[in-house]
């Protein structure tokens, strides 16, 4: 047996400027002769150090043929970081092998999701893999396969029919998946992501086909180690992570909260460029509350209350320390979808320790500033001129109203506290008032200023006389025509935004928002609203989802080899966002500009962050390269179909 290192054949010397990544050029022979079989250890053909092991039976190592010569820098910028096969160094003319636990061939190949192209394989490629016979005879490009799909999927009426197409696409043809988000993604993101995952997440039980992700449950304690090594994939970049309590605003959904980390995965590709084999789902079971799902037959999570306290925290540490453990201290680590009460221990205890980022305190701050940041063309005046009030004083809302201090305190040169000052928070016992502090989390305390009690949202805002309205309760039609109307009595240009989702959970629609402010709100939404006909003009609301952060964030922390999250890197996710609105947006109304850009965007944003982090001194990436945009662009996943040797 001889072991051959991906290195081997990819020389990794660095090239000035960008990444540690070359580009090959045609290398003459580095596919194993079919008399050696590629096997698997532990799961992959990958051993524990990124190695490809080779079993030999007559042939010798010495008939793989390659040389020096043959692998040449054609550019200074290239493949992704741990891009060990050189799958994104290679350029979309040169051939790659597509590496399975054995060179995949024949059904296997059609099988493998990974490198399927379906009718798309030439007939080169049909006969070099074993494959004529197994399809039909034409040849269709991977162009025509997105039309062909689009076609289907516009046929279904039933959004979740949409899901479980794109689901089951993601699942035979993994290229043409994200070809189809990438290009339609305006469309498609719906589809996808919130809000149909919300409703795929509730019937997750009876939808499932096949399992996606890793599930660790409490029946893995003590083997999680183990169960990470199960995973296919060994070079891990970004690992979103839920335990399923707080789906988007519909709740403890448990182990069907799985849909999350899945769909936020797919984004972290289709928006950020992060290689699908770098992602990892993975779901925690520590039971749920859900009386409806623990009676559910198709349920497919464990059948018992949540385990709290001691065993809980028990289960999250092996985790978090068998993370760091498999896949060093690199990985992002994505909190996704936690209750209160844990997203803020997880973010505080493991903050130090490991790379996390809490995508619901964090993720939704940043897009949040950036939307206020850009509406101050509309409404004038710097943040600290603006007063904000928030329904919801949970992960969003308290994580927004903290980063908005925080930039108003930098900007202004006042002190954090000060800035508090002008941030006023309502959650279901009303405005959080210092009378309210001693029986209020920890988490709210910071927002407990003097003020009379007040119950209702609607005199909270003729009170507090808010220019900035934000929902983050979860809570659907909360913003009621009073509370609207009240807002645009007081401003010229109220500025709303009814964050929670999915749809359902809106505080309010679109619709309402611009006709009971008579067309006069700045008006975006966590979940898409289509655009609005109101006396004769069109409104286009934003969709102020964390979507546009999380991917661009994520990669910028990749690419720099960062070690932790700082909120300045939040703060400069924002301004990157912000930046993005050109005049004709601008023009529009808009405060976000649209998805279709999104990873010119991300690239911006990933840039930015990583800038921070090597000023910061947290990246370990060195040297910094010097065009970090190029870099992030080019070290983009790209999903154009391969052709194989
Ligand atoms: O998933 C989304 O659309 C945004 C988000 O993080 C949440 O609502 O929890
Ligand atoms: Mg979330």
């Amino acid at each position: 047996m001889i072991s051959l290192s991906p290195s081997s054949f990819l020389n990794k010397t660095g090239v000035p400027g960008c990444s540690t990544h070359l580009s090959l050029r045609r290398p003459r022979t580095i596919t194993p002769p079919s008399s050696l079989r590629v096997f698997s250890a532990l799961g992959s053909n990958r051993d524990p150090n990124g190695s490809v092991l080779i079993e030999t039976t007559a042939t010798s190592s010495s008939s793989l043929e390659t040389s020096a010569a043959d692998i040449v820098p054609k550019s200074t910028v290239s493949g992704g970081v741990q891009d060990v096969y050189g799958e994104d160094a290679a350029t979309e003319d040169m051939p790659i092998t597509p590496w399975s636990l054995s060179v995949a061939s024949g059904y296997t190949l059609l099988r493998d999701p990974h490198h399927n192209k379906g009718l798309a394989f030439s007939h080169r490629e049909r006969d070099a893999h074993y494959l004529r016979g197994l399809l039909p005879p034409t040849v269709i490009s991977q162009d025509l396969q997105v039309k062909k799909m689009m076609h289907t999927l516009r046929q279904y009426q039933v959004p979740l029919q949409r899901y479980m197409a794109m689901m089951d696409l993601q699942e035979t043809n993994e290229r043409l998946f994200y070809k189809l988000l990438i290009d339609h993604v305006e469309e498609l993101l719906p589809v996808v992501y919130t809000p149909t995952v919300g409703e795929a997440c509730q019937k997750y039980g009876s939808i499932f086909l096949r399992p996606q992700g890793l599930f660790i449950s409490l029946k893995e304690k003590g083997k999680i180690h183990e169960v990470l090594r199960n995973w296919p994939e060994k070079n891990i970049q970004v690992i979103v992570v839920t335990d399923g309590e707080r789906i988007l605003g519909l709740g403890d959904l448990g182990c069907q909260g799985m849909g999350i980390p899945v769909g936020k995965l797919s984004l972290y590709t289709a928006l950020g460029g992060v290689r699908p084999s770098a992602c990892l789902p993975v779901t925690i079971d520590v039971g749920t509350n859900n009386e409806k799902l623990l009676n559910d037959e198709f349920y497919i999570g464990l059948r018992q209350r949540r385990a709290t306290g001691e065993e809980y925290s028990e289960l999250m540490h092996e985790f978090m320390t068998a993370v760091k453990q498999n896949y060093g201290e690199k990985v992002v680590i994505q909190f996704e979808d936690f209750a209160n009460h844990n997203a803020f221990d997880l973010l505080a205890k493991y903050g130090t320790t490991h790379l996390v980022f809490n995508d619901d305190i964090q993720g939704t701050a940043s897009v949040v500033l950036a939307g206020l940041i850009a509406a101050l063309r509309f409404v004038g005046g710097s943040l600290s001129n603006h007063r904000f009030l928030f329904l919801g004083a949970g992960e969003a809302g308290t994580g927004i109203a903290e980063l908005i201090a925080l930039e108003i305190s930098k900007k202004s040169h006042i002190p954090l506290e000060e800035a508090r000052k002008n941030i006023w928070l309502v959650d279901s016992k009303g405005l959080i008032v210092s009378s309210r502090k001693e029986s209020i989390q920890h988490f709210k305390k910071p927002w407990a200023h003097d003020h009379e009690p007040i119950r209702e949202l609607v005199d909270a805002v003729k009170a507090i006389k808010p220019t900035v309205l934000i929902g983050t309760s979860g809570a659907g039609q909360t913003f009621t025509q009073d509370v609207v109307e009240t807002m645009a009595e007081l401003n010229e240009k109220p500025i709303i935004l009814a964050l929670s989702n999915p749809t359902s959970q809106s505080e309010c629609t679109a619709e309402e928002a611009y006709k009971w402010s008579q067309g006069r709100a700045i008006f975006a939404s966590g979940s898409p609203f289509a655009p609005v006909e109101y006396e004769g003009k069109t409104f286009v609301p934003g969709q102020a989802n964390n979507a546009y952060i999380f991917p661009g964030f994520g990669l910028g922390l990749i690419m720099s080899g960062t070690i932790r999250v700082h909120d300045d890197m939040l703060l400069a996710a924002s301004e990157a966002l912000a930046e993005q609105l050109m005049e004709e947006h601008y023009e529009k109304g808009m405060i976000y500009p649209p998805f279709r850009n999104i990873r010119k965007i991300s690239a911006r944003i990933a840039a930015k962050v990583a800038a921070k982090a090597y000023e910061l001194g947290l990246a370990t990436r060195l040297p910094q390269p010097t065009e970090l945009e190029q870099c992030a662009e080019s070290s983009m996943y790209s999903p154009s179909y391969r052709s194989y040797r």
